[in-house]
């Protein structure tokens, strides 16, 4: 008899303008998992500083960050799949969720900086200014080959973009996975599969990790 898939939790990253947001909630839609919208956690302040066209800094992203690890460890508690967008610019970040002892598959969406910034200056309706995109770019230090992940090119549609991180999940987090050192073992999901959660990721197999 096959085991139930261990839940997951999908940590969309990468620069602003990237596509985050859009491969995250369809993504989550597809999984059938919920979805959080990192920019929603941000205090009025870094909104403000951004849209005045200031990048944060490390002690500005302090507690959105600790507010991201929050609900992910609470995913994890709970035993449930989900899928959140972050930046995630720095691999400090990404052990911070890492630590919370979640099964975590960082897709890192992968964009030229010259398509970047045609769609940053395309889009209306968001508090962040073209102006930062170099400082995004600076900031990132992609994910490392030790790290549990897949970089996924958001260059084609936001279709092609989709099928593609459904067939990295698909592969992906069969890979092992842990990075021992940032795994509390109080805290492993899989010896907590929820009762009543939307349900495990569907696509991702069950995890070595
Ligand atoms: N694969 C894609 N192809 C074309 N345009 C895209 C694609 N993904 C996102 N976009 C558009 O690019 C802009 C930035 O995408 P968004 O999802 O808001 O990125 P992020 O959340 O990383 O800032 C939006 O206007 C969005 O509609
Ligand atoms: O850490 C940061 O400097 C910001 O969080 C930044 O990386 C993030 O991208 C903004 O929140 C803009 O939002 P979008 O990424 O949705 O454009």
């Amino acid at each position: 008899m096959e085991a139930a898939p261990a839940p997951l939790v999908v940590v969309v990253m990468g620069v602003s303008s990237s596509g985050k947001s859009t491969l995250g909630s369809a993504l989550a839609a597809r999984l059938g998992v919920p979805f959080l919208e990192g920019d929603a956690l941000h205090s009025p302040e870094n909104v403000h500083k951004m849209a005045a066209g200031r990048p944060l800094t490390d002690e500005d992203r302090e507690p959105w960050l600790a507010a991201l690890t929050d609900r992910i460890r609470q995913w994890a508690d709970a035993g449930r799949s989900g899928v959140v967008t972050c930046s995630a610019l720095k691999r400090a970040y990404r052990d911070r969720f890492r630590r919370t002892g979640a099964r975590i598959w960082f897709l890192e969406l992968d964009l030229d900086p010259e398509v970047a910034a045609r769609r940053i200056a395309a889009r209306t309706d968001h508090f962040m200014p073209p102006g930062l995109l170099d400082s995004q770019y600076a900031a990132l230090e992609p994910l490392a080959a030790d790290e549990p992940g897949t970089r996924v090119s958001t260059a084609g549609s936001a279709a092609r973009t989709l099928a593609a991180a459904i067939e990295a999940l698909a592969r992906g987090p069969a890979r092992p996975v842990p990075d021992a050192r940032l795994r509390s073992p109080s805290r492993d999901p899989r010896s907590s599969v929820g009762e009543d959660g939307p349900g495990p990721a569907a696509a991702p197999g069950r995890g070595s990790g």
